[in-house]
Order: C-alpha cells, then sequence, then structure tokens
C-alpha cells in the first residue's frame, strides 16, 4: 500500500551553475510543495500502514531548516534546483521512515517538480 502525506513552505532561491541570462540565475521564490511517500503492508489490527501523525513527526526539524530560508544558505543546498532539493530531503527523512520512505516529490511551481525514489 502506498499512502502520502503534503508539507509546503515557502523560500528563496537562485541558481548559481545556469547559464548566464537564465532567468533562475535571479532571486525569486517558490511556494514549495512536498509530497512524502511511503510503502509498506497494512497493519491487520491498526488498519493502516503508518499513521499519518508519524510522517509529520518524521518531517519534524525540516520545517524549520527550509521554511522563509534562502536555500542557498542551507549546507548541503548550495545549488537548490528541485532534483537536489528531494535528495536532501530523502537523505533526513529515511533515517526516520525506515524501510517506508518510498518516494519524494518537491514541486517549485504547479507545472514543475522532481520526484526522487532512492537512486537517481
Ligand atoms: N530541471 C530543472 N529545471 C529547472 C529548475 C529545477 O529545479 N530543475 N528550476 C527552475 C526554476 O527555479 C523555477 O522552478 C522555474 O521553473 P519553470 O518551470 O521554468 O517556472 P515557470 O513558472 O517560469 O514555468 P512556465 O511554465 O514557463 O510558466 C527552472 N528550471
Ligand atoms: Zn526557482
Amino acid at each position: 500500500m502506498e499512502l502520502f502525506k503534503e508539507f509546503t513552505f515557502e523560500a528563496a532561491h537562485r541558481l548559481p551553475n545556469v547559464p548566464p541570462g537564465h532567468k533562475c540565475s535571479r532571486l525569486h521564490g517558490h511556494s514549495y510543495k512536498v509530497q512524502v511517500e511511503v510503502t509498506g503492508p497494512v497493519d491487520t489490527d491498526l488498519g493502516w500502514v503508518i499513521d499519518f501523525g508519524d510522517i509529520k513527526a518524521a518531517w519534524g526539524d525540516l520545517d524549520d531548516a527550509l521554511d522563509h530560508r534562502y536555500l542557498n544558505e542551507v549546507p548541503g543546498l548550495e545549488n537548490p534546483t528541485s532534483e537536489l532539493l528531494a535528495v536532501w530531503i530523502w537523505d533526513r527523512l529515511s533515517a526516520a521512515l525506515p524501510n517506508l520512505l518510498s518516494a519524494v516529490t518537491v514541486k517549485e511551481t504547479c507545472t514543475s517538480g522532481s520526484t526522487y525514489r532512492g537512486t537517481a
């Protein structure tokens, strides 16, 4: 069974490695949406894979680390593309959701985003 929980945060960034003149080299911001997906068996007594509240707890400190931040200043996010942000979030959630985390999707806009499933 697959389930998901969504989180949002507001942050600024710029992409330092894009070609000169690229719009994303300029400082700008997004209302990021993150979907955390877990996959596992449904517990026969509880009727769920994991309490959604436990996924929220796993998200824990990430809101403070990301919300209303300039992402380029966050250690490990010096080049904060949606791809690298999805990996960064995965690396911080996987220990809290052992054998359950199956995907992290980061949406920068309504139409653009990345999904990481643990392998490049
Ligand atoms: N592969 C990636 N491409 C781009 C990323 C990224 O993280 N990975 N990031 C950006 C920008 O930061 C920003 O997200 C703009 O993306 P874009 O989809 O171009 O945004 P728009 O709202 O301008 O999209 P339109 O559909 O053209 O309105 C850029 N690329
Ligand atoms: Zn952007």
